[in-house]
């Protein structure tokens, strides 16, 4: 099984996160407080309070982690793809898969990848609606002290399985969404390639940030069933199960709901694609 799919999809994820993670804090907390008005609201707001470390609050641990799951997303659709065409990175551009199984390859990528993700994207979210400032003499200390102390205290709670809180809500919202991912970069890419070359590194980029915004555009509803189920047991209501989750936010919010953070995940999708496509295409190429 070829790895190195795996180390550059590692190395690119990290890089996409990085300048993805303030992006991410801000929606968070849209999808799941009502005390802000809008983006710039939540912007200011957060920036008052908690100044500019509040937005890359709970991110040394999605380095960590969210950039292995990133590989594990890249490695296996790479591999899905191998078996299923029996042709190798390097010799895609010669002979193209089809988009039927560059869906299969991303919808399987992105299958697995939600398992791994769950607990540490259930761990991102609880650390960033801690919307307390940091250590200020006199408040009351926020309830987790970071991810260990959050992962710690959920497991005792609840046991392993607490930790897996929303895992079937994020299934959902990536295995589709991921072949989406995948088609949209294959598509572009062969729209501005002539046949058989390397796309160049400006079609990458294009190709790579569009195909975030379409993936995150069809996983936005999803995306906030999952953070409220995630939530739920803290301050916010439990939902019984992710229909009930659907059909309480849609009745006592209007469908608009479905659509939170929409505008900010597309903002924060198009640099952090951008960036992981490309990092991830040269380090293959690099390698030969
Ligand atoms: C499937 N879904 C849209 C949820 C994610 C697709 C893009 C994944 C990328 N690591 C990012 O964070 O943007």
């Amino acid at each position: 099984m070829p790895a190195e799919e795996f180390v550059a999809g590692w190395i690119s994820g990290a890089l996409g996160l990085v300048l993805g993670h303030p992006f991410d804090t801000v929606k968070v907390r849209l999808q799941t407080q009502t005390t802000y008005r809008g983006i710039v609201d939540c912007m200011v707001k957060t920036y008052r309070h908690e100044s500019l470390l509040g937005f890359f609050k709970g991110m040394s641990f999605p380095i960590a982690s969210i950039a292995v799951v990133n590989s594990v997303l890249f490695g296996v659709y790479s591999n899905a793809l191998l078996a299923l065409t029996a042709t190798s990175h390097q010799e895609r551009r010669a002979q193209p898969p089809s988009y039927t199984h560059v869906f299969i390859a991303g919808c399987t990528g992105g299958f697995l990848q939600a398992y791994c993700l769950a607990p540490f994207d259930l761990i991102k979210v609880r650390l960033q609606n801690q919307t307390e400032p940091r250590a200020k003499p006199g408040s009351p200390p926020p309830r987790y002290r970071g991810p260990v102390h959050c992962a710690a205290s959920i497991f005792q709670a609840e046991g392993p399985r607490g930790l897996f809180r929303g895992a079937w809500a994020l299934t959902l919202r990536d295995t589709p969404t991921l072949g989406i991912y995948f088609v949209t970069y294959e598509w572009l890419c062969r729209q501005f390639t002539p046949d058989g070359q390397t796309p160049s590194s400006g079609t990458v980029l294009v190709a790579g940030g569009f195909a975030g915004i379409t993936s995150w555009v069809a996983a936005t509803p999803l995306d906030v069933i999952k953070s409220r189920m995630q939530m739920a047991g803290l301050k916010q209501r439990a939902y019984r199960g992710l229909l009930d989750c659907m059909v309480s936010s849609a009745r006592q919010e209007g469908l608009g709901v479905f659509f939170r953070g929409l505008t900010i995940n597309s903002a924060r999708a198009f640099p952090v694609n951008a960036v992981t496509f490309l990092s991830y295409e040269h380090l293959l190429l690099s390698w030969g």
